[in-house]
């Protein structure tokens, strides 16, 4: 079993799959902490050569977990992995993709402490980080739906996560 979810920045991927990969006794990537291990970089170091240099590593590490991984795993992506090449479709045929579905402002308080090391969400302030994060999300939200698994992780528990994926 290959369980990958998807979602926005601050909407709990990573907090998340630990959590539930510790419940189900589940192996558990960070598909961004595996991208800076393979590359050697940081997220902003790569975003710093360029977006596409960062996408095109993204995707290649995706791809390359069925190889790396036999083991029942929880992957967490990074919040745009969705959106590029064919991510989506290839997630999609190689697992069961889950939506973490939350609100701007669920998200906002989740990012607040933790968006430095985010570079497209960088912000002098506050209300620039919410502006950047709602701009973000509209343009988003209709691929993320298009999950078969959507978990609103604002009222979820682990119990919720087990119901839905019937695991
Ligand atoms: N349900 C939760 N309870 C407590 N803290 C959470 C929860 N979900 C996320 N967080 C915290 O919010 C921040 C963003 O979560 P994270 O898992 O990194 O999101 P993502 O990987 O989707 O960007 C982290 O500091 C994380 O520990
Ligand atoms: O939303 C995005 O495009 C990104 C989200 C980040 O992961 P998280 O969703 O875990 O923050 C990381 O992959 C990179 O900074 C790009
Ligand atoms: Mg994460």
């Amino acid at each position: 079993m290959r369980i990958f979810f998807i979602g926005m920045p601050g909407s709990g991927k990573s907090y998340w799959s630990k959590a539930l990969s510790a419940q189900l006794g589940y192996a558990r990537l960070d598909l961004d902490h595996y991208i800076e291990t393979k590359e050697g970089k940081s997220i902003p170091e790569m975003f710093a050569i360029s977006e596409s240099y960062f996408r095109n590593a993204e995707s290649a590490v995706l791809k390359s977990i069925p190889n790396d991984f036999r083991e029942n795993i929880i992957v967490a992506t990074g919040g745009g992995a969705p959106f590029y090449y064919d991510n989506m479709e290839w997630m999609q045929e190689n697992g069961m993709v889950v939506y973490l579905k939350a609100s701007v402002d669920y998200l906002f308080s989740r990012l607040k402490h933790a968006y430095t090391e985010r570079p497209l969400l960088k912000s002098g302030t506050e209300k620039e980080l919410y502006e950047k994060t709602s701009a973000l999300f509209e343009q988003r939200k209709e691929i993320y739906l298009q999950a078969p698994y959507i978990i609103d992780v604002e009222t979820a528990t682990l119990d919720t996560f087990a119901k839905t994926l019937k695991l």
